[in-house]
């Protein structure tokens, strides 16, 4: 069984299973779905969406590669909050264990804001004594340029609520150096990255040539920002560097650090995180069967190339969602 599978049949969430495929529109990249059909059986609501093109379909290669992409994309809805964190715990346990032993190390890329209070279920039992967390690599999608005890920082965000609750060796938890400019910040992130690549402590995908994290817990904002990669910035069509910088975020603070899209894109697994009515617009689009615009939302643009790709939602956030 599948993680995302287990997860489903763990889950005391809804029963009603829906899985649903739509074709790509046709001014978009064709993707190809290797979907699996959703196994009747008490679990949390799920739909499985069509693809839509990844970010890096305005370049040439990478829009063939995407082609050929083998993708998975689930979403689940769970009735309560509570359900959901259990769930992601054991969605993220279970990738532990499973990337652990077959790499010998766990890639962990974390979000900032709500996200951390979703993961709270990791840091209690059984996961905490059960987790062999010395396999544990923690980093950031995005930074915030700020001291890392300012409110602002997502790495104090995620040590008060999070790492300062598991015994994950303080060498494998890579903030940001918060002594650099935001340009510095995002370069020194970027080596950081390249020489883990060197070391064997995160993998290479072979098919983009950009690293593949085991899993990235993400969280999106009611505009449907992912990571600080916002809506009609230019920023989401990075398609070179790993890492790169904004000194004008729309959401403050201005500066901040980010993955880019063909980094995430590149993930073997995503957890997409997303609960609120205050969210249930972007969800809607991009979940929907139906285009209501050409733009695509970040949220829309990430797009594994070959990976599993979950969304983990409650029924405010799916609202505004038809056949649901
Ligand atoms: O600014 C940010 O916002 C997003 C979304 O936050 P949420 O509180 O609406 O879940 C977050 O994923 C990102 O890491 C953070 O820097």
């Amino acid at each position: 069984m599948s993680v995302s599978a287990a997860v489903a049949a763990a889950s005391t969430s809804r029963t009603l299973v829906l899985a649903r495929h739509r074709s790509p529109p046709a001014s978009r990249v064709a993707a190809t779905s290797r979907g699996r059909p959703f196994s009747s059986g008490p679990h949390p609501l799920a739909v499985s969406p069509a693809t839509r093109a990844p970010a890096m379909a305005t370049d040439g290669a990478a829009a063939a590669a995407a082609a050929g992409s083998k993708k998975k994309k689930e979403v689940l809805i769970f009735d309560a909050e509570e359900d959901l964190a259990v769930s992601l715990a054991k969605y993220t346990a279970e990738l532990s264990a499973k990337l652990a032993a077959e790499r010998g190390a766990f890639t962990v890329v974390l979000s900032g804001g709500s996200l951390i209070k979703n993961i709270r279920k990791l840091a209690e039992p059984p996961y905490l004594d059960s987790v062999d967390w010395s396999k544990w690599h923690v980093f950031w999608v995005d930074e915030r340029v700020v001291p890392k005890d300012h409110e602002d920082s997502n790495y104090k965000l995620a040590l008060d609520g999070f790492l300062s609750k598991v015994p994950i060796p303080t060498g494998q938890v890579y903030a940001i150096n918060d002594a650099l400019s935001a340009e510095g910040a995002a370069d020194d992130y970027e080596t950081c990255l390249k020489q883990l690549v060197k070391n064997g402590v995160i993998a290479m995908s072979q098919s983009t040539g950009f690293p593949r994290f085991d899993v990235m817990l993400l969280g999106m904002g009611p505009d449907g920002h992912i990571a600080s990669l916002f809506p009609g910035h230019p920023l989401v069509n990075e398609n070179k560097k790993w890492v790169t910088y904004i000194k004008d975020s729309p959401k403050p603070p201005p500066e901040r650090i980010t993955f880019t899209f063909p980094v995430i894109n590149s993930s073997a697994y995503v957890a997409m995180v997303v609960t609120g009515a205050g969210k249930a617009g972007a969800v809607q689009k991009a979940l929907s069967d139906k285009q209501t615009s050409s733009d695509l939302l970040p949220v829309e643009m990430a797009v594994l190339q070959d990976g599993e790709f979950t969304w983990f939602t409650d029924k405010p956030a799916v609202s505004m969602l038809q056949n649901k």
